[in-house]
């Protein structure tokens, strides 16, 4: 299956897991209401906070989580970490009152992000929704 393919998963996303700054800005830009919902984010204007460090820090917490995440993927024996890490994430989120909805919006414009770098491509494409369709049930059934 294409979730096999994780090894050009992984090697796709490194070449875009530095730009943490830049993924969260899309995400906030096109999504206001997921800006809105975090404390030391609401009602800033997104082109100053973007500059800042708490913006740089929280940007980073989020994107190294997917990092850890994906590097897990490809080692059955990693299958109990993987599961515990989106099980909290999701727990942790709904215990702020973050609905499956907005991690719809936050994956949508998530994936505009992905798809502008040039190393994006059919396979990548069908490696990505493979194993993150998985992913997103983990997050979704402890978000509900
Ligand atoms: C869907 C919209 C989302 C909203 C509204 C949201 C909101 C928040 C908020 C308010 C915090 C606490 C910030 C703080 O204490 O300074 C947080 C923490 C965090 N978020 Fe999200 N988040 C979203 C999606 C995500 C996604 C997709 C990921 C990763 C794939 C993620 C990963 C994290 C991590 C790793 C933390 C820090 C650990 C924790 O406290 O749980 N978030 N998020």
């Amino acid at each position: 299956t294409p979730c096999d393919d994780f090894k050009i998963m992984q090697e796709a996303w490194n070449t875009m897991k530095n730009e943490e700054v830049e993924i969260l800005y899309t995400v906030f830009k096109a999504y206001p209401d997921i800006q809105a919902k975090f404390p030391q984010f609401v009602g800033k204007d997104l082109e100053t906070i973007k500059g800042t460090a708490e913006f740089a820090v929280h940007a980073t917490r989020i994107v190294s989580f997917m990092t850890e995440v994906i590097s897990l993927l490809g080692n059955p024996d990693n299958l109990p970490a993987i599961m515990s890490l989106l099980s909290k994430l999701g727990k942790d989120h709904k215990g702020r009152g973050i609905t499956v909805k907005q991690f719809d919006e936050f994956h949508e414009a998530f994936h505009n992000f992905l798809h502008t770098h040039s190393v994006w491509n059919d396979n990548v494409d069908a490696a990505w929704h493979c194993n993150e369709k998985e992913i997103r049930k983990v997050i979704n059934a402890n978000l509900e």
